[in-house]
């Protein structure tokens, strides 16, 4: 089902778009909105949207499929003064899909007002504005629409905001509490041994309540301060710091960061790098992790005219874990959009396991809540069809009443200890529950 805000509905308006280069931008952070912030950054570059010209919402098995739909024809029609030309430049929409095909949460894409951008030491502004078609007879010489979108700049740019404290939120389990999670993971592995299925990935979640003065820039600036090397995100209320690359499409080419198989650091230098050594030799985290890319490389590759994997998997350091990681880089072979990907490959078998609908199923039985946007894909797409995706991990969801859901699960394979699943699960926590104070 495809709900696009009635503005659009009139047909006779199309998006005019108007990009330009600027001095500097940076930081970004502080020039977002803090109420409803609009996101996407790594390494101190990406982009800010601020305010809203155009929701599309979506929701259940189609979700991805028609909010595509949707953007492809307003991108066709959009009228787009470019004078940049980087990933992030012209037209572009912010979106979070949810994970599950039966979710209540909606699907969203949110074209902004203005856009901020920032990449390769380049800066730039993007205006977008809907703005009604003039009637085909009465049109002159056409740019009417263009005039008026260029002179109503209702928007400034805003000025970085002084830094705040982050708010502080406290935590408690949601609707699984630890126990009922080790007895969920226990199930798990009976049914994996069972040969119900190879792998599935179970989650938890934490609950708080934000109050209404505290905005969220300060939660995003620590998240983008702690894990730089992270996509950092805030769209519709859904915030957060994920270390995996869904699927990344730049003018042709294909990327992916596949990440399954995690362990903790350690105390030293001696014994952090010995963990990770040992995390490359788990027979239980290569097998796990082998899943997830066999997911990643059989949904991408009827796409692709070449998919290349990293030859063995290599350890992704982070501030709270190591992870077992493949990239994937590769060529369009068929013209697909950054969305046509992300609903070839959401769900991989990073977040949900393998067979995929026999986890689906099982995880929809044993897990117990329903998982809202998180592990779903996140991200932008432009007018040309690319855009930045990545899988909503290391994240919360905060409601309009103020209520915080955090979430983070672990891939569950026919080994699988319970207490140290439901110690990892506390360790994929600590970014998110850290940027709120914790
Ligand atoms: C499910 C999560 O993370 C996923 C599960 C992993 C694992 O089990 O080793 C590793 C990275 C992610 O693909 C999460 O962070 O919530």
């Amino acid at each position: 089902m495809t709900n696009t805000d009635a503005a659009h509905q009139g047909a006779r308006s199309r998006l005019v778009v108007h990009t330009e280069p600027v001095d500097e931008l940076a930081p970004l952070i502080p020039r977002a909105d803090p109420r409803h912030p609009l996101l996407w950054m790594r390494r101190g570059e990406g982009i800010v949207g601020l305010g809203e010209t155009l929701r599309i919402e979506t929701t259940g098995v189609d979700r991805v499929a028609d909010a595509a739909a949707v953007w492809t024809e307003l991108a066709a029609d959009a009228d787009v003064d470019d004078r940049v030309g980087l990933p992030g430049t012209g037209l572009v929409a912010f979106g979070a899909f949810a994970f599950a095909d039966e979710s209540e949460s909606t699907s969203v894409l949110i074209v902004p007002e203005l856009v901020l951008g920032r990449r390769d030491g380049r800066a730039w502004v993007t205006r977008i504005a809907l703005v009604e078609q003039p009637d085909a007879d009465a049109a002159g010489d056409g740019d009417d629409g263009r005039a008026d979108a260029a002179a109503s700049e209702s928007l400034e740019i805003p000025e970085p905001a002084p830094r705040r404290r982050v708010p502080r939120v406290t935590f408690a389990p949601g609707a699984v509490p630890p126990e009922r999670y080790e007895a969920a993971v226990s199930e798990a592995v009976r049914r994996i041994d069972g040969g119900e299925l190879a792998k599935v990935v179970l989650a938890r979640e934490l609950v708080g309540e934000l109050h209404e003065e505290d905005g969220l820039r300060a939660t995003i600036h620590r998240l983008a301060e702690d894990y730089p090397d992270t996509w950092v995100f805030a769209v519709d209320g859904l915030i957060g710091a994920s270390p995996e690359t869904l699927v990344r499409v730049d003018h042709g080419t294909v990327s992916s960061r596949v990440l399954a198989g995690t362990t903790a650091r350690g105390a030293g230098e001696a014994s952090d790098r010995q963990r990770a050594v040992a995390l490359t030799e788990s027979a239980k985290d290569r097998a796990e992790h082998a899943l997830a890319v066999a997911s990643a490389v059989k949904r991408l590759e009827p796409h692709t005219a070449r998919l290349d994997a990293s030859p063995e998997p290599f350890t992704l350091q982070l501030p709270n874990l190591w992870h077992l990681a493949t990239d994937l880089k590769g060529t369009l072979g068929d013209g697909s959009s950054a969305l046509d990907l992300v609903r070839a490959v959401h769900p991989t078998a990073a977040v949900a396991g393998t067979p995929r609908r026999v986890a689906l199923s099982v995880l929809a039985e044993l897990e117990g809540f329903d998982r809202g946007r998180y592990a779903g894909p996140v991200g932008w797409v432009d007018g040309d069809g690319d855009g930045e995706w990545a899988i909503a991990l290391r994240c919360a969801q905060i409601d309009a009443d103020g209520t915080v859901h955090a979430y983070a699960g672990c891939g569950i394979v026919h080994d699988s200890v319970p207490a140290d699943e439901l110690a990892e699960t506390d360790m994929k926590f600590r970014p998110i529950v850290e940027a709120f104070g914790g």
